[in-house]
């Protein structure tokens, strides 16, 4: 994880809260703060759709083979794949006490599990208590499946971790105030590469639906303070493929300048004003007060020609990587 040097402060701006404020110039692509959650879970589904992650830091521990194999239901072998696929088996644990049923990418993840939470939710504890999870897992995925928007064991995570350590509870109270590597210089090669890509992604979809890239959801305290902007000056993403966020510069961002991040997928960035701030109201309880919505704000109250009414139930971030809020 990058060693954070900070060039932001957290400010209070009398609309919207909390906001963080550049401090120094931050320049485009720069990775400006890496933070680990307060809890993480992996969403049910990962286990119907036989997706096995690390179930401390989601690491995959499945081969990127595997997984568009998984996918696409076809034998796949991937370009560099010996060189790029960081799945290293031989390091993968089980639970010592309720053994597959909670599977880790190394010694060390099972034992910050058993420290941070774990110790309280291991099914070797007693039968009533797994079979109480079971029926609760059972129960949400009746009512969430699919898509699932967050699972219920992040909640039941947080309530362990309190149980485990009761300064953990001044933690949340704090909270609740307040991929891409170029593997080939060849452009021939890049742009066959991104065609790959591109195919396997159609594929997988028509397979597994458009839930590919959301594995769970986290609570990550830094990144809560980030407002929305429509046309942000950063973004959230995954570089370490696992729980590590990274908050990416997508323009330089100058002293005294407001850190954003957009709450909404691409596709609906270029939205007339109406329709982003009628899904903004809608979804977040908010009404979006970024320069671009203020600048637009005389636009007449239109809906975009691509809106349909479909589109405006679905939730733009529940193909997030990770949903962080
Ligand atoms: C994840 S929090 C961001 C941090 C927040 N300002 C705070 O004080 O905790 C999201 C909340 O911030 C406020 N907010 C974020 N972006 C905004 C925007 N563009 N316009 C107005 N309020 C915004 C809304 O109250 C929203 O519910």
């Amino acid at each position: 994880m990058a060693n954070n040097s900070v060039k932001f402060s957290i400010n209070h701006d009398a609309i919207k809260g909390r906001c963080l404020i550049a401090t120094e110039t931050i320049h485009t692509g720069e990775i400006i703060f890496e933070e680990l959650p307060l809890v993480c879970s992996q969403f049910l589904w990962n286990a119907e759709c036989k997706y096995d992650a690390c179930q401390f830091c989601l690491t995959p521990l499945e081969t990127a083979e595997e997984n568009v194999s998984r996918l696409t239901k076809e034998q796949i072998k991937l370009p560099y794949f010996e060189q790029c696929c960081q799945t290293n088996k031989s390091k993968h644990v089980d639970c010592l006490g309720c053994g597959q049923k909670e599977r880790y990418c190394s010694i060390e993840c099972r034992q910050h599990a058993f420290e941070i939470y774990h110790q309280t939710l291991c099914y070797s504890r007693s039968e009533e208590l797994a079979n109480n999870l079971n029926k609760l897992c059972d129960l949400w995925k009746s009512i969430h499946y699919p898509p699932e928007t967050a699972s219920i064991m992040l909640l039941v995570k947080i309530l362990a971790r309190i149980k485990q350590d009761s300064t953990f509870i001044q933690k949340l109270q704090q909270f609740s105030k307040n991929c891409e590597r170029l593997v080939a210089n060849n452009p021939d090669e890049c742009e066959q590469i991104n065609q790959l890509v591109e195919t396997l992604f159609e594929k997988m979809e028509k397979i597994s639906g458009c839930f590919l890239n959301t594995e769970g959801s986290g609570l990550y305290e830094l990144q809560s303070c980030i407002n929305h902007s429509c046309q942000p000056n950063s973004e959230v993403c995954f570089l370490h493929n696992n729980f590590i966020l990274s908050l990416k510069a997508l323009e330089t961002i100058n002293p005294g300048e407001e850190i954003t991040i957009c709450y909404l997928d691409e596709c609906w960035r270029d939205r007339s004003r109406h329709s982003r701030n009628k899904y903004i109201r809608e979804n977040y309880l908010f009404t979006c007060q970024c320069p671009k919505c203020q600048q637009q704000m005389n636009d007449p109250d239109v809906t975009s020609d691509e809106d349909d009414d479909s589109d405006l139930q679905s939730n733009p971030d529940d193909d997030e990587a990770m949903n962080c809020d």
